[in-house]
């Protein structure tokens, strides 16, 4: 997009600082008229701002678009599996480059008559090194907004019938990520029509590589970790055009800044890779990162407007960061502008002491450590990838959470705690309007530029604060849990016991949330999302040592709080409490970290559990109501 004369861009003055905001799925899907006509300019103000966006979620993540994708190559997969003639036709339109597979009445690519199964040896116009390559070409790093090829999309041109034709499984995804795209760049530019057309227009491209990218894939039946990677960044790529568009419509000189390209091959020299294949990255491979990442946001003229995907990490971005790696990129870009604030906003006011949909006396916390935050996030109160803050705090970049529903509102801070004495009296406000008191709470600042407290929004003002008492700092529930337990044959001694169960575990890729041992029974909860057949492979291996259970409907409660290190009785508060509210713990977890204490119980008890132990361990006031302790079926005492 060629940059315009009459948009606003970044202050002139050359000693204004950065601030990295990152907007999540559902706040670009749902408040990017904010973002872009009232956060973004604010900003402006005295600073340099960029952007990182993840892509667009409707009501929540689960339905957002990255999860489309994700379902999209999976489809792709499946249809694999489709008749042969079905496969010869998209073989012949892959090699013409052009036609989409559609469906039509009563066709033989209808899902409902496919038969799995069908032998792919049949394909035989293009070898497998043919479409290897074939895959390299639609790969789609590397385009440009209007340099893309042009190809037909489903609808269009799919063939001369007259007869009504219905896209099914990938392309019917696609379609809807191509519709929900469209229909949103509408809304988010309303005023430059020119603006809207380039915008559509690289957005239908974007889709149509994207239909041709899953289209190879399905004809080689495979999507490598890589290939699924960039499937999903399609998601910010398309997210990013859209909130450009927005930005400039509300006269904010914006641009996009795409990372599909950013990982530069000698980077993998910071990988680590074993034996098996796997790899590590250490932190001079972050340091490069956000490095180059400096070097292209200081490179822009307008607000940079970044995908939060960043391509082609060693090992895969999904296997290395996993979900949510949008916060870890921002954190990156803070880092290589040595921004003064790195902001992750939400449609939360910050990080509360429970969850608020489930706890409602919950309180906002005004400012927790980087420890904290992380036990938080691995036991369920997702508020920011736990590699953010390492990357953050190690060069002394405070993270601030805040809502885009209450631009104002003082959020929460994750910063490292201040030493004895300092008073903070040289915080400032990030944006320079004002500097304001610091909150009742102990707040954990220590930079001198760092931004103080907004006005407070209803919902933190109705919130008590905490006294200068030592509290846990919050409670969390993360359900959907299962719990494996082993008891031991005995027939190896402790050591080898333990050593064939990692040894399973590390095997099949199993991530362990919680374990508790003795010498001849060990008790692991994990998430209950691993495959069937994975569980039941890692249960064949495990009956070899001894007699295997699996508890399921579990969910692990974690009480959290810096504090905790040097408070006496704690553990003795959470376990009466839960005892005479008739909560029964099935597995209990303490001293992994200083700052956790976890239980294991069961699912449908969990916000029963979660309120207790709020109200009973975080001394919340007012006592909950008759009507709240009714909705847990019994009264709390
Ligand atoms: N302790 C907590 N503090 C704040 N939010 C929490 C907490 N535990 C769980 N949550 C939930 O996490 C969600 C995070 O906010 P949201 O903006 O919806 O996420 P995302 O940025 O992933 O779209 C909120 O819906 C909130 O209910
Ligand atoms: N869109 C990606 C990356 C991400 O960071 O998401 P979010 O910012 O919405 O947590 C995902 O869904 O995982």
């Amino acid at each position: 997009m060629p940059p315009s004369t009459h948009l606003r861009g970044p202050p002139d003055d050359p000693n204004a600082e950065w601030i990295i905001q990152k907007y999540g799925g559902t706040s670009v899907g749902k408040f990017l008229d904010t973002i872009a006509q009232q956060i973004v300019p604010s900003y402006l103000a005295g600073n340099k701002v960029a952007i990182v966006c993840s892509a667009r979620s409707g009501q929540t993540k689960a339905l957002g678009t990255t999860n489309l994708l994700l379902q999209a190559a999976s489809e792709a997969l499946d249809e694999a599996l489709t008749p042969a003639v079905s496969l010869s036709n998209s073989v012949a339109s892959l090699t013409n480059g052009a036609q989409t597979p559609v469906h039509r009445p009563g066709s033989a690519f209808s899902r409902k008559s496919s038969s799995k199964g069908t032998p792919l040896g049949r394909i035989e116009p293009l070898s497998s090194n043919v479409l290897d390559k074939k895959l390299e070409q639609l790969n789609l790093i590397g385009g440009t907004d209007s340099a893309a090829k042009q190809t037909k999309s489903a609808k269009s041109d799919a063939g001369s019938d007259s007869e009504p034709e219905i896209a099914v499984g990938f392309n019917a995804t696609v379609d809807r990520i191509l519709s929900d795209h469209l229909a949103s760049a509408r809304k988010a530019v309303t005023k430059d029509r020119q603006l809207l057309e380039q915008i559509e227009n690289d957005i239908t491209q974007d889709c149509d590589r994207l239909r041709d990218f899953l289209l190879a894939a399905k004809i080689i039946e495979e999507i490598s970790p890589k290939s699924k990677d960039i499937i999903i960044g399609v998601g910010e790529r398309l997210s990013c055009r859209i909130a450009v568009g927005a930005l400039r419509d509300a006269g904010v000189e914006a641009e996009l800044v795409t990372l599909e390209s950013i990982v530069d091959p000698s980077f993998s020299a910071h990988a680590v890779q074993d034996s098996q294949g796997e790899f590590t990255l250490d932190q001079a491979f972050y340091d490069s990162l956000s490095e180059a990442l400096g070097e292209r946001l200081k490179a822009c003229t307008g607000v940079p407007v970044v995908t939060g995907y960043f391509g082609n990490v060693p090992g895969s971005l999904l296997s290395q960061i996993g979900r949510g790696y949008t916060d870890l990129c921002a954190a990156l870009c803070a880092v290589g502008v040595a921004a003064k604030e790195l902001q992750i906003w939400k449609e939360v006011d910050g990080v509360f002491t429970a969850d608020p949909r489930k706890v409602p006396t919950a309180r906002l916390i005004p400012s927790i450590t980087p420890e904290e935050a992380a036990e938080l996030t691995y036991y369920g109160s997702e508020v920011i990838h736990p590699f953010t803050m390492e990357q953050a705090i190690k060069k002394a970049i405070p993270i601030r959470i805040k809502n885009v529903e209450n631009p104002t509102g003082q959020g929460t801070v994750i910063f490292p705690d201040v030493p004895e004495g300092h008073d903070g009296s040289e915080d400032k406000l990030v944006d320079g309007h004002v500097d304001q008191p610091r909150p009742p709470l102990t707040p954990s600042v220590s930079k001198s530029n760092f931004s103080a407290w907004g006005s407070s929004s209803k919902s933190e003002a109705a919130r008590p604060v905490m006294g200068e008492r030592k509290l846990p700092t919050a409670v969390t529930i993360k359900d959907n849990v299962l719990v494996l337990n082993v008891h031991s044959n005995r027939k190896t001694v402790s050591h080898g016991f333990f050593a064939k169960i990692f040894g399973t575990l590390d095997k099949y890729g199993v991530v362990v949330d919680l374990i508790s041992t003795s010498e001849v029974h060990v008790s692991m909860a994990m998430a209950a999302g691993l495959r069937p057949r994975t569980l039941e492979k890692v249960k064949a291996d495990l009956q070899k040592v001894g007699t295997v259970s699996v508890l399921r409907d579990m969910a692990i409660l974690s009480l959290v709080g810096k504090h905790m290190r040097n408070m006496v009785g704690v553990a003795g508060r959470m376990f009466t409490v839960l005892a005479e509210g008739n909560v029964n713990i099935e597995m209990i977890s303490q001293g992994a970290s200083e700052i956790n204490i976890s239980c294991v119980l069961h699912e449908k008890l969990a916000i029963k559990a979660l309120n207790l132990i709020h109200y009973s361990v975080l001394e919340v006031s007012p006592k909950p109501s008759n009507s709240e302790a009714g909705a847990f079926g019994r009264s709390f005492f």
